[in-house]
């Protein structure tokens, strides 16, 4: 459904001068250089898959949804969504694709919701009947019931965002790209958004590229992650994959008798071993691939009496940390 290839955006960034003087000469005598902001992505995506798009802050997130939407244009490379590419035959493109920027919204402010659909369902030419067939769907799946009157500006945040989401599929999208949908909203909202794009990706086999600093939504949601750093690709495949390959830190938490406990236990006998020691907790993390927790539970506990153990699995966030800070 979509193919990206070796796709590059650069920016032109004027250069800042230092002081008065410089800041004089640079506007009236502006000194430029390149930023490359997205360099060189090839990816693809199948019908139905939802591809979770992560990076830290100014990664090129943004800029890569801009040219797979339309808004810019790519400095070199090809994509295409469904055989179209974005920036040609505008019109009829983005019939074919909904967005929903999580930090803005698309809705008009001072309209009842209810007129801003229809105002919608003119621009995107959706015949009356799909209309009631397609507003019935989306009030089930996002509720939307109880605020479908009001003005938009009243509207709470998850309300929004909802409101946002039907928006964008209202006139029945092959592709949905969403920006950070679940942006500032409190745990139980979060769970309805998930719930409700789960839904309509079963439902309607909607592609969809979802962009995200929550790694809950990556792994409630993702088949797949695409990991970018400083416009780079750095790691392409499941969430599975991603802890198979990477999540080999596991963490196991000791709680002993007493702190005499604590000083009878040495880890002499593992070489490369993470050891925190706190009152009566001892804190061990390890490569699980060269020490099974077995093994380190049957150390500490010929030892010492321990009272409770608890053990970590590799987490996704550690990961993706461990990721930016360039430890992987
Ligand atoms: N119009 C522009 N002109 C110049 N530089 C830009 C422009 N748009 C983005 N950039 C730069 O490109 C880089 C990537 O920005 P982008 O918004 O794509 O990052 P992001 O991954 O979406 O970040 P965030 O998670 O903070 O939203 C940043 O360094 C940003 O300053």
């Amino acid at each position: 459904m979509i193919e990206v290839n070796e796709l590059s955006k650069s920016f032109k960034k004027t250069i800042k001068q230092s002081g008065l003087k410089g800041a004089v000469k640079s506007l009236f005598n502006p000194e430029y250089e390149t930023f490359e902001a997205v360099k060189n992505l090839t990816f693809d995506v199948k019908k139905g898959e939802i591809l979770g798009f992560i990076g830290a802050n100014g990664a090129g997130k943004s800029t890569t949804i801009k040219m797979l939407t339309g808004i810019l244009t790519p400095t070199s490379g090809t994509c295409t969504i469904n055989g179209k590419i974005p920036q040609e035959n505008r019109t009829e493109y983005v019939k074919e694709i909904g967005v929903v920027f999580g930090q803005r919204t698309q809705l008009w402010w001072d309209l009842a919701l209810q007129e801003t659909y229809s105002v919608l369902k003119e621009i995107y030419e959706v015949p009356d009947k799909q209309f009631e067939k397609r507003m019935d769907f989306l009030n089930e799946v996002l509720e939307l019931q109880e605020f479908i009157k009001d003005p938009v500006r009243t509207l709470s945040l998850g309300q929004r965002m909802r409101a946002d989401i039907a928006a964008s599929l209202l006139h029945s999208p092959k592709v949905l790209f969403l920006d950070e949908p679940t942006i500032g909203l409190d745990v139980a909202v979060k769970d309805n958004i998930r719930k409700a794009i789960m839904q309509i990706n079963q439902e309607e086999q909607t592609t969809i590229i979802l962009t995200t600093h929550d790694l809950a939504d990556i792994e409630l949601l993702c088949n797949r992650i695409y990991m970018i750093d400083k416009g780079e690709a750095m790691f392409d495949g499941s969430v599975s994959q991603l802890k198979s390959t990477f999540g080999k830190i596991h963490e196991v938490d000791f709680e002993l008798f007493s702190e005499e406990e604590v000083k009878k236990v040495n880890f002499t006998s593992f070489s490369e071993v993470e050891v925190e020691q706190m009152g009566r907790q001892i804190k061990v993390r390890f490569d699980a691939t060269k020490i099974t927790v077995p093994q380190l539970l049957h150390s500490v506990m010929s030892q010492a009496q321990v009272v409770d153990v608890s053990v970590k699995d590799a987490d996704i966030e550690e990961i993706i940390r461990r990721f930016f800070r360039k430890e992987i």
